[in-house]
């Protein structure tokens, strides 16, 4: 089977796009992984399904899978490439449009200037809300928000904002982006076992009260050169515990995200790029991706 696709990145958190209303694509996670493979595959980090919507007030629904072939509730990055996708490949010329993601809809409006602005829906802060099991677990008070202190493998120590933005972020305050131990701690805390289901690790650094730089390891990815909801979740939980104003300049390593919080609606803007369309025969793919003995 054939499958028409548009390579596209959000600040270099990069995609492989589908259109699932005038193709029929029955994605799986061993699809998903072979597509998003950095050398068996086009590569990408998360894989993006535009497909007819079941919410009567939606456009469109948008499904996400991480390049482990996960399928997960949100990407703030490829919120962005998604109406850039529905306009170019003319799906729809309405802006702004609602999509239907896991935990409801989304606003998303694409701008002159090539930006796209999405209202993120909704943030949620209780442990439950990020799978996160509390138990013995101590915790501090930072002005509205509640840190959580979690000894990792490693013999570290982190302190944690928990914060869904659909999806689930832990982020922690670092003094230096470029030093932090992202590769180290990030895949401890992403498989922490008091997350059931995985989690999304932050690590901010504050410039000053509205500029932060922000790396994520991401939940099913690895680390990306910038990650949307990682963005929000860092900027909510540096505005509740008193370092941040909105709105807030995001640095990630692949370009600025301007987020804005009014302590209920979060919006997220910044770029969405289109590398190339091509097709793939997605059948030849996985039977190729299957025999490669380097996996
Ligand atoms: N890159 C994304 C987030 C993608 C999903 C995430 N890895 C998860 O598992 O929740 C973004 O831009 O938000």
């Amino acid at each position: 089977m054939i499958w028409s696709f548009s390579k596209m990145h959000g600040a270099g958190n990069d995609f492989v796009v589908l259109d699932g209303v005038r193709q029929s694509i029955d994605m799986t996670p061993e699809r998903a992984r072979a597509l998003a493979h950095r050398q068996f595959g086009i590569g990408a980090d998360q894989i993006l399904l535009v497909e007819a919507p079941s919410h009567p007030e939606a456009d469109f629904r948008y499904r996400i899978f991480n390049a482990d072939g996960s399928e997960v509730e949100h990407c703030g990055n490829g919120a962005r490439c998604f109406v850039r996708f529905v306009h170019e490949q003319k799906l729809s010329s309405r802006n702004p449009l609602k999509a239907e993601i896991a935990t409801g809809l989304i606003t998303l409006e694409e701008a002159d200037d090539a930006t796209v602005t999405v209202n993120m829906g909704q943030t949620r802060f209780e442990p439950e809300a990020v799978a996160f099991d509390t138990s013995d677990l101590s915790s501090t008070r930072d002005h509205d928000d509640t840190l959580w202190s979690l000894p990792l493998d490693n013999g570290d120590t982190v302190t944690l904002s928990l914060v869904a933005i659909s999806n689930p972020h832990a982020v922690q305050i670092v003094d230096d982006v470029a030093s932090a131990p992202v590769t180290v701690q990030g895949p401890l805390i992403e498989g922490h076992p008091r997350f059931a289901n995985r989690v999304n690790a932050g690590f901010m650094q504050v410039v000053d009260s509205h500029t932060i730089n922000l790396r994520v390891y991401e939940r099913g990815a690895g680390e990306t050169l910038a990650c949307g909801t990682g963005a929000c979740a860092a900027v909510v939980a540096g505005i509740r515990r008193g370092r941040l104003q909105s709105p807030v300049t995001v640095h990630t390593r692949g370009g600025d995200l301007n987020i804005a919080w009014d302590g209920t609606q979060i919006t997220m803007r910044g770029p969405a790029v289109t590398v190339f369309s091509s097709e793939i025969n997605i059948d030849r793919l996985v039977a190729q991706y299957r025999n490669s003995t380097a996996l």
